[in-house]
């Protein structure tokens, strides 16, 4: 089948080469000159961990293609999709600029039958906008479809190919059947396609994002309690995930989420529940929550210096919000980074993948270092921020050589109690006992 994707970020791009790998020809469509220039050359524009090589095969066979030109990209398409951002507006709500101009833009270049489909994160209703921002121009039927996209960055296409489930919002008859032959490769292990009317898709994506975000934040304020109580959050982790009814994914307490989505999807559910007069209180505490947890071991380094950060100098482990990314989008590590220099001390910091995105973003604000052990080199604490693999078994005799203190300040629990204690370190983590070195 052919179709398109308009918008070429981590969901367009994963998307259309997905596609492309079930046998599609898929054209990618970008305003943004430079990225479609990189990607047309065959040089791909985000790290996402085993899509380079799926990308590659396609350009080269031919099945996928970049345009900045929206005209010529949905030439023949069967299925346009809408993977475009969906920011916070300045009230929280998701900002639907990208997505109705698009469609707006559509509306008269559209020839024949085609099934629009948002894959963008939108509020309830928006199906209903795209299609009629189309109608107002379009000459052809066509059927606007909501598809939320439910892929984590770190393993998309794995996500992807094997998604736990996909969901449709349609009416169309029409629209099901071309949907349903155009996912059928991916669901051949069971996998269910669900489904339902466009509004409740568009709301099951965000209820799956802020109950995962709410899940998160629970275990963080059981660490909180933990810290009080002199409990052991892996202990209680391990303890309740078991219970299949909870289940134990996501159940991780550390310095917060970030990410391009749990923070402006909670945000714009809650502006959601506003809009309609309902007080949705849970998203109100996460958010609270979440925003304290990111900076929670701030006051904590302060305390082991003294109160006094002028002149320390800061190793920072971890930059991108999560492993096997380079999205920095929300980064607990960057409002770390914010307070620790505005209280006057120095940050060094090593990501294996962030640290462009990052240098794009804060300048020299910081220093960046080649690896964890030229960044630890003559800092006075370790902080991490990101749990990458590369910082999970450290040579600890090295580290307690280069860094001036033997502290470390771990914001996702890597290491052991024991074996911090063994190795005569102090150790500050997340909902557990301090170690005194
Ligand atoms: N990043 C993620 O892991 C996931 C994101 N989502 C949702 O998918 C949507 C897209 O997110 P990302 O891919 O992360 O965003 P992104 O910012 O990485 O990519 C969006 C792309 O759209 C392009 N664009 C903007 N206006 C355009 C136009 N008029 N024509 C063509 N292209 C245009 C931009 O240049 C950019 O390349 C959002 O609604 C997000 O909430 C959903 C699931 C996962
Ligand atoms: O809508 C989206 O964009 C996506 O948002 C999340 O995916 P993503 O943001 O890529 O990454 P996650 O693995 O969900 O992690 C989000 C944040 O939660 C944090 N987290 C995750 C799990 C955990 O146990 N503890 C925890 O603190 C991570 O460190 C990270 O900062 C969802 O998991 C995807 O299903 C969804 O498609």
């Amino acid at each position: 089948m052919k179709i398109a994707v308009v918008g070429t970020g981590y969901v367009g791009l994963v998307t259309g080469t997905c596609f492309a790998e079930t046998g599609n020809t898929v054209s990618c469509i970008d305003i943004d000159e430079r990225k479609v220039n990189s990607l047309k050359n065959g040089k791909i524009t985000i790290y996402e961990p085993g899509l380079e090589v799926i990308f590659e095969r396609n350009l080269k066979q031919g099945r996928l293609s970049f345009t900045t030109d929206l005209k010529e990209g949905i030439e023949g398409a069967k299925i346009i999709f809408l993977a475009l951002p969906t920011p916070p507006g300045e009230d929280g709500s998701a900002d639907l600029k990208y997505v109705l101009k698009v469609a707006d833009d559509l509306g008269p270049i559209l020839k024949d039958y085609t099934v629009i489909v948002d894959k963008s994160t939108v509020p309830v209703g928006t199906a209903e906008k795209v299609h009629n921002a189309i109608a107002a121009n379009a000459k052809v039927d066509f059927d606007v479809v909501s598809n939320p996209e439910f892929l984590r960055e770190g393993v998309a296409v794995d996500d992807f190919m094997k998604p736990d489930r996909v969901v449709i919002g349609t009416k169309s008859e029409k629209a099901k059947k071309l949907m349903e032959t155009l996912y059928a490769p991916l669901v051949r292990q069971g996998n269910p396609i669900i489904f339902m009317d466009e509004k409740s898709a568009e709301l099951t994506k965000y209820a799956a994002n802020s109950f995962l975000a709410t899940k998160i934040t629970f275990m963080n304020e059981i660490a909180n309690m933990c810290e009080l109580l002199g409990a052991d959050v892996d202990a209680v982790r391990k303890g309740v995930g078991t219970d299949t009814r909870i289940g134990k994914r996501f159940l991780f307490a550390g310095i917060g989420y970030g990410g391009s989505c749990f923070p402006k999807d909670v945000q714009a559910l809650a502006k959601s529940a506003e809009d309609v007069n309902y007080d949705f209180t849970i998203l109100k505490s996460v958010m609270a929550v979440n925003e304290n947890q990111k900076t929670k071991l701030i006051p904590k380094i302060k305390e082991y210096f003294n109160g006094d950060l002028s002149g320390k100098t800061i190793a920072l482990w971890g930059l991108s919000f999560k492993p096997y990314t380079d999205d920095i989008r929300e980064a607990p590590a960057l409002y770390n980074i914010d307070m620790l220099t505005e209280a006057g001390a120095t940050v060094k910091a090593y990501d294996p993948e962030a640290m462009d995105n990052v240098k794009n973003l804060i300048g020299d604000k910081i220093t960046f270092c080649e690896d964890a052990y030229s960044c630890a080199d003559g800092a006075d604490a370790l902080l991490i921020a990101t749990e990458w693999p590369v910082f999970r078994t450290p040579d600890f005799e090295k580290l307690s050589v280069s860094l001036n203190n033997k502290v470390i300040f771990d914001g996702r629990n890597l290491y052991t109690l024991d074996e911090m204690k063994d190795l005569g370190f102090t150790y500050i983590s997340i909902g557990r006992q301090i170690i005194n070195g």
